[in-house]
Formats: structure tokens, C-alpha cells, sequence
């Protein structure tokens, strides 16, 4: 429950057993103050100080880390996914359904309010489950970008940040200091309610109650369960809270003034227990409003009933409708399983199916349903990821898939990729699940019951098949010289009800393409069984062999002359680029001497050829580049719309823009690659 971890902030200095011992020593030391100056703080408050104090000794070895930001110290941090932090949770519910009970009802029903002592107690251990539950609270890791905090002075802002210390502190308020004045015990049926009221503050702690239900709900296999028990403890507590303010009222009216209001004259009603059961019965009756209520009497006996039919109403239809649909959720498969079968039976009564296969169609339903409650498992599955969907399935038919000798030696990516392409079948007893001759498109494993491979005559058994056998890879696997094609080669059928995982030929070539040893091992087997029955032809079969080893080493060939060739390539471009690098800083250097060489003219129209400077940088400049066009992108010319054309005639470069024709100084050359 607790993590007490380091905090290394220089990883060169961190050594475990260093750790270790610097552990040990603070924890040796917290004892020591804890006990010897009785000095109070949080854990960690303490623990950073001794971790400090520790260091900070010249004589201790770590002193040098310490000094390279070495900061250990013990955290205190809960998780609040932990199965401890449930459990906690769990008790601090005990503690607040405490309250909401006993609170309520002690402030009324003054003689339960009697036993002083037993009452201080409980309330004192509920008090002190929730101070604890308040350092728990303050120190609850929460997720930020996916990882858990445990700081703690981040957990302490996160819980000032929300709004649940406002409640955890009302919850603390020391209310019970007004028992002071107001002495406990000194209540009767003059003297309404007891001191123990001021404590109902208690019921500020009721959002844990919610949590631990809602974590309830998400841990438990019977969510429905925990469903309707949460309804029907709200209904028991408003009915009880209900009959704790009708005998309130009763006192405020008066008890026994008059037909509706309690009577508390006569030995009976003078008890505790008739008191409470009647109040009870009354609140039930008003609030479910099932039954004949006495007819109030004043004004205040009326609004009450009033509040109370309408709370009845509206809070139990709302409970009553909500418990109906849980219900029906819970029955949901079976409505759905029961839907599907009736259809099919109308359809076999209405195509006069024979009376025996329609008998092999219900035994099939009922024994699906009663294995696996006809749980559509691709369905209930397909909101997660794949990989978690393999390593469920993995779980769930690894007892079937450690009988497969196929895959007990087997890559685990292999595994995963088939686990999650099996599909379940259920067969009855007589039922053939492929027929010598019929074209193989699955291959199966039998994940339970027993089968048997049967000749053509249908009585000759050629083997009989347990859990973790794989049938009908043969005509499947489409081994060379299997004199059948991809026929099956013999026929197999089921001797009793059997569950067979059963796996498409499209799937299965697409899972073994890159696991070839899976795939030789199946053939191999397939081969031993066509040899058997005499339907494999040995010179085809040979002969494929030698073709598949020369075409793989062609393609082994292949793919290193391919290498080879990539390996050129890289070479050639790296060179490519290198030059190109070279050729952009050559062509930089000569914009640089255009540039500089224009910065004495301003005048638009001057022409490019002539005998002056410019014109011999362009001719260089064109030389240097040999047959790369030039463009002036940032002519002004451009800038007013004006299309702009580039001639290149041996020696000259001429700007001009349209519509008028006009040559225009360059002041800036580029070259354009996209040409
Ligand atoms: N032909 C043959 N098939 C067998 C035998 N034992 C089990 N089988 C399986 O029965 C399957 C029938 O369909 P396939 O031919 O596809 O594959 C066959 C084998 O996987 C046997 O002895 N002979």
C-alpha cells in the first residue's frame, strides 16, 4: 500500500545497495526522533530533513553524491488502483454507513442513544478511520499524461485543487465539542433529538461511499449484482431516514394527539422496537405507497405526506425502473439465445424439416448453451486491441493449445496470429465435419470431446482424435503430389458432442508465410498421412522438393544481387548529393558577384548584353552552369503582374516582361530546379 521509492535526480551516483543503506539509516533515524522528541510532521516532511541530515555528514561515502544533486527520500504515495486502497476503501464505507444509520437514528429514538459508551466508541474509531482516510486522500496518486504521480507535494496540490478536501474537512469538524453543553444521554421523549445530531456533518464523507461502489462495480465479475444490492441499500436507508423523521414529527406535534402522529402511550409502544419497526412500516407504506396510510390530521402531518408520496414516486420509479432493466440486462443471452432457437424451429416446422434432424438441432442449442451460455465471444471481444485479444485468448485455449504439437515449439507471434483467426465450432454426436472428396477450405482443432477419421465405408476407423488434434491440414496445406488435389482424403466425424477450433485456409497460409518451419512441420505430417493411405506421388512430390530448393536458391541469389545493388545505389547518391552541395555553393558565390557588381546601376532598362562587366559575370555564370535555365523571381516586374520570359542566347541573358517588351537588368539569378 505503501511506496516508499527513491528519488535519484543524479543518475551517475545511484548505486542500490547504497540506497539501500541510506534507507535503512533514515528510517533508523525517523524512529529515533519520532520516539525520542516526539516532533510531528508528514512522513516525507521528515524523511527529506533526516535524508539531509544523513548527507550531510563529511565522514558518510555518499557526501560526494549528495553533492552531485543526489536527492533521496522516502515518499509517501497510494496508489489508488491497488487492491489495498480498495480494501481501505471498504472500511471507510463501513464507517460512513455508520453514520448514515446510526446518526440519524440515535438523535431520534432516544433510548438507543443509552449506551453512552458503546456509542463513544464506534463514533470515535469511525472518527479515526476518517482522519487516516484524510492523509490516504492527500497522498492518492493520480495519472498525469499516463504516468503515475507520487510526488507529494504535487499530490497535495492535486487535492487542494479539487473540491473533496471542502468535504473531507467538514466531515473532520470536531462537532461533538458541543456536547460540552449538551450532555449526551440527557435526551427522552420530552427532550427531542439527542445530542449526537451535531455529528450528521459525518455525512460529508458520503463521495468515498460512491467511489468504493463505483470501483466495486468495475472490479467484481456480477456488476448487475452490485447493481441492484447499491439500489436497494439507497431504498433501506430513505425508508429508515423516512421513519426517523415521522417519529420526529410525531414528537413535534405531540405524540398520541392524534391518529396519524405515533402513540406512545401503553407498555407495547413505549418500547424501542415497536417504536422503530412502526415508524418503519409507516415509511414504507407512504414512501412505496402500497397500502393504506392513517389519514393525517394538521397541516404539518399533510405536507409531510404530501413530500412523502411525491418523493415515493418519483424515487422508487426511478429505483423500481431501474432494477426491471437490470434485470432484463441479466437475461438479455438468454432472451437472445431463446429468440434465435424458436426462429429456427419455426423455420424446420415450416419447411418440414425430419423429426430426427430438428431432435440433432436442439440437442445442438442446448448443449451450446449449456457450455457456454451461448457467449458470442468475437462480439463481447472486439472493443479491445488485438494484442490484448491474443493474450486473452491465449489464456482462455492454452490448455488446448499446449496439446498442439504444432504450436508447442512454436514463435510466439505465430501463436498470436492464429490464436486470434480461431474460430469455435460445436458438433453433436454423428455429425461429419468434412467428407472425403469435398474440397478442404478449414482445418480444425479439437479443443474438446472425441472424433474419428472413417474410411469411405463409414465404419472402418482410421484413427480416433482427442483434445489437441489438427485435422484436415492436408487437403488444406496443398502438398505437392497429393493425388487428391485439395480434396479431403478422408472423411471425419464426431463421436459425442465436440468443441473444434476451426481455422480458414486463407488465414492459416497467411499466418505460416512467415513462419516456414510451422508450415514444413504441418506438411511433413500431411505427407506422412497421404504416404500412409498410398495417395502421395513420390516422383511429384520429389520433384517439387528440388524445384522449390532451386527457386530458393534463385531467390536467395536474387536477393543478394538485389543488396548489392542497393548498396551501389546509396553510394552513387551520396555522391549525387555531395556534388550537388558543391554545385549550389559554386552558384552562390557567383549571385554574390552579380549581386555586387549590379549595386552601381539603378537604371531598369538596361540591356544585359553590351561589353560591360555584368554581361561577362553572366557569361561566366552560364558556363559554369551548363544547361540550367535561369529565372528572376524576385524581379519587380513579377511583382506587378507582369509575366516575366528568360532568354538564353550563347553568351547573354535578357529579362523581358509582356505586355511591353523591355529588357530589365538582373539583379538576382536562381536557378530553377523544377525545370
Ligand atoms: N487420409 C487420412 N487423413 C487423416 C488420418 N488421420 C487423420 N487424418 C486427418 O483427416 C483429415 C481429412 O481431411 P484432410 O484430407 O484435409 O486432412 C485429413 C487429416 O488431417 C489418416 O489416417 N488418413
Amino acid at each position: 500500500m505503501f511506496y516508499f521509492y527513491y528519488q535519484q535526480r543524479d543518475d551517475e551516483s545511484g548505486k542500490t545497495g547504497c540506497l539501500q543503506r541510506q534507507i535503512s539509516r533514515i528510517s533508523r533515524n525517523l524512529r529515533y526522533r519520532i520516539s525520542g522528541e516526539g516532533r510531528s510532521g508528514t512522513p516525507d516532511w521528515f524523511l527529506d530533513k533526516f535524508a539531509a541530515q544523513t548527507f550531510d555528514d563529511p565522514e558518510e561515502p555518499l557526501y560526494q553524491a549528495k553533492r552531485s544533486k543526489l536527492l533521496c527520500g522516502l515518499k509517501l504515495a497510494f496508489d489508488p488502483t491497488s487492491p489495498a486502497h480498495y480494501r481501505w476503501l471498504a472500511i471507510v464505507s463501513l464507517a460512513i454507513l455508520y453514520n448514515m444509520v446510526f446518526v440519524i437514528g440515535r438523535a431520534v429514538f432516544w433510548n438507543l442513544d443509552d449506551l453512552t459508551y458503546f456509542w463513544f466508541f464506534l463514533d470515535y474509531l469511525c472518527d479515526a478511520i476518517y482522519i487516516v482516510d484524510t492523509v490516504v486522500h492527500i497522498h492518492e496518486g493520480y495519472l498525469e499524461q499516463g504516468l503515475m504521480v507520487k510526488d507529494s507535494t504535487m499530490l497535495r496540490r492535486n487535492y487542494l485543487n479539487s473540491d473533496a478536501w471542502r468535504f473531507d474537512l467538514i466531515s473532520l469538524l470536531p462537532t461533538d465539542i458541543t456536547y460540552y453543553w449538551w450532555t449526551p444521554g440527557s435526551c427522552d421523549y420530552n427532550r427531542l433529538p439527542c445530542p449526537v445530531i451535531v455529528r450528521l456533518n459525518r455525512l460529508f464523507r458520503l463521495p468515498r461511499l460512491w467511489e468504493w461502489f463505483d470501483r466495486t462495480e468495475t472490479v467484481t465479475s456480477f456488476p448487475n449484482a452490485i447493481r441492484i444490492f447499491k439500489v436497494v441499500m439507497a431504498i433501506l436507508i430513505l425508508i429508515h431516514w423516512n421513519a426517523c423523521l415521522y417519529f420526529a414529527i410525531s414528537y413535534a406535534i405531540g405524540f398520541g394527539t392524534d391518529n396519524w402522529v405515533y402513540n406512545i402511550t401503553g407498555y407495547r409502544n413505549e418500547t424501542l422496537s415497536h417504536q422503530y419497526i412502526y415508524s418503519f412500516y409507516w415509511s414504507t407504506l407512504t414512501l412505496t405507497t402500497i397500502g393504506e396510510t392513517p389519514q393525517p390530521e394538521v397541516d404539518l402531518e399533510y405536507v409531510f405526506v404530501v413530500a412523502d408520496f411525491l418523493a415515493g414516486v418519483l424515487i422508487f420509479a426511478t429505483i423500481v425502473g431501474n432494477i426491471g432493466s437490470m434485470i432484463s440486462n441479466m437475461n438479455v443471452a438468454r432472451v437472445e439465445f431463446q429468440n434465435k432457437m424458436d426462429g429456427v424451429k419455426q423455420y424446420m416446422a415450416f419447411r418440414k424439416v425430419s423429426g430426427e434432424l430438428e431432435a440433432r438441432v436442439i440437442r445442438w442449442f442446448s448443449y451450446t448453451w449449456a457450455e457456454s451460455g451461448a457467449l458470442d465471444e468475437e462480439n463481447v471481444l472486439s472493443s479491445l486491441p488485438d494484442k490484448l485479444k491474443a493474450e486473452i485468448a491465449i489464456r482462455v485455449h492454452l490448455d488446448t493449445l499446449r496439446k498442439v504439437r504444432i504450436f508447442q515449439d512454436c514463435e510466439p507471434g505465430l501463436l498470436e496470429a492464429l490464436v486470434l483467426k480461431l474460430r469455435l465450432q460445436v458438433f453433436s454426436p454423428g455429425d461429419y465435419i468434412c467428407r472425403k472428396g469435398d474440397v478442404g477450405k478449414e482445418m480444425y482443432i479439437v479443443k474438446r470431446g472425441r472424433l474419428q477419421v472413417v474410411a469411405d465405408d463409414g465404419k472402418t476407423v482410421l484413427a480416433t482424435l482427442s483434445a489437441g488434434s489438427v485435422f484436415g491440414e492436408v487437403s488444406v496445406l496443398e502438398i505437392a503430389g497429393n493425388r487428391t488435389g485439395n480434396r479431403r482424403t478422408a472423411n471425419v466425424r464426431s463421436l459425442g458432442y465436440s468443441d473444434l477450433f476451426c481455422l480458414a485456409k486463407r488465414d492459416l497460409w497467411e499466418a505460416l508465410a512467415d513462419y516456414p518451419d510451422a508450415r514444413a512441420t504441418l506438411t511433413e505430417r500431411g505427407c506422412q498421412l497421404l504416404r500412409k493411405d498410398g495417395l502421395l506421388d513420390e516422383t511429384i512430390f520429389e520433384n517439387a522438393q528440388t524445384t522449390q530448393q532451386s527457386l530458393e536458391d534463385t531467390v536467395r541469389k536474387l536477393e543478394s544481387t538485389v543488396h548489392m545493388l542497393q548498396n551501389r545505389l546509396e553510394g552513387l547518391l551520396t555522391d549525387v548529393g555531395e556534388e550537388q552541395a558543391m554545385m549550389k555553393q559554386r552558384l552562390m558565390r557567383l549571385e554574390t558577384r552579380v549581386i555586387e557588381s549590379d549595386e552601381d546601376t539603378d537604371d531598369d532598362s538596361t540591356s544585359l548584353d553590351g561589353p560591360d562587366l555584368r554581361s561577362e559575370i553572366v557569361k561566366s555564370c552560364l558556363a559554369e552552369i551548363q544547361g540550367t535555365s535561369f529565372i528572376a523571381p524576385n524581379h519587380p516586374a513579377r511583382e506587378r503582374g507582369h509575366s516575366l520570359s528568360i532568354e538564353r542566347s550563347p553568351g547573354l541573358l535578357h529579362a523581358t516582361t509582356e505586355p511591353r517588351s523591355k529588357s530589365f537588368r538582373l539583379k538576382r539569378i536562381l536557378v530553377d530546379h523544377s525545370k
